[in-house]
């Protein structure tokens, strides 16, 4: 499939920034998940790095490597953080979240001196919004941020129940249309009590790498 082939060919490309004693991000998702084999890889052939996960999941596939894992919280600062994006501009504003993985992204990406993301070529737009916000909430003030919201939300389920997420959260996907001014929307659902974070993702990417056919694009911004 060709989405596939562009999300590995801008992992192979991004895992090129990987160097000797990095301690270095690892993301969430299918395009993600491109990255970590290769940088599997590359640690059995010898690579020597510290990483963090962003979720269980990324966790368990790098465990399966043996990548050396730091909990989050005991790094101070990462090198290099590669993950992907369910949509981005060319000025580097993403959304992301789609997994359900946006707080441990964000918290990783904030602490990274370079946050590479990399992309299918369908992940590129104009303006973001077409995929819809997702906004981890407190279980116990769900339908207050679903009323603040004013019926723009709706619950995210699986298996007829709320998807939880690693720290026990739920998603509320919202749907602002295509989004004109993203630190307006950052703004607002600061402010609404019970949001933990949200998949707007501004001034944080580095780079965005993206496949396209068989080459790879690179946005710097
Ligand atoms: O929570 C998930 C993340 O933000 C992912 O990076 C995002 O959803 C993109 O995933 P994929 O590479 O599978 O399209």
């Amino acid at each position: 499939m060709q989405a596939n082939l562009e999300k590995e060919n801008a992992a192979l490309e991004a895992v090129k920034l990987v160097r000797q004693d990095m301690t270095v991000g690892l993301g969430t998702g299918s395009t993600a998940e491109y990255a970590i084999h290769a940088i599997g890889r590359m640690v059995r052939e010898g690579l020597r790095i510290k990483a963090v996960a962003t979720s269980a999941r990324t966790a368990a596939l790098a465990a399966q490597y043996a990548i050396p894992l730091m909990a989050i919280n005991e790094v101070e600062m990462i090198d290099l953080t590669i993950d992907g994006a369910d949509e981005f501009t060319a000025n580097l504003t993403l959304l992301k979240g789609g997994g359900g993985a946006l707080l441990k992204e964000k918290i990783v990406a904030v602490k990274s001196r370079q946050v590479v993301i990399i992309a299918d070529a369908s992940k590129y737009v104009e303006r973001l919004g077409k995929f819809r916000l997702p906004v981890e909430v407190i279980p116990d003030a769900a339908n207050y941020v679903l009323r603040e919201l004013t019926g723009k939300g709706a619950v995210r389920m699986q298996e007829g129940k709320p998807f939880v997420t690693d720290e026990g959260h739920h998603i509320i996907d919202v749907d602002f249309g295509l989004i004109a001014d993203p630190h307006r929307i950052d703004t607002q659902l600061n402010n609404i009590v019970g949001v933990v974070e949200h998949g707007l993702f501004i001034g944080i990417a580095s780079r965005v790498i993206m496949g396209v056919g068989e080459e790879v694009k690179i946005f710097n911004g």
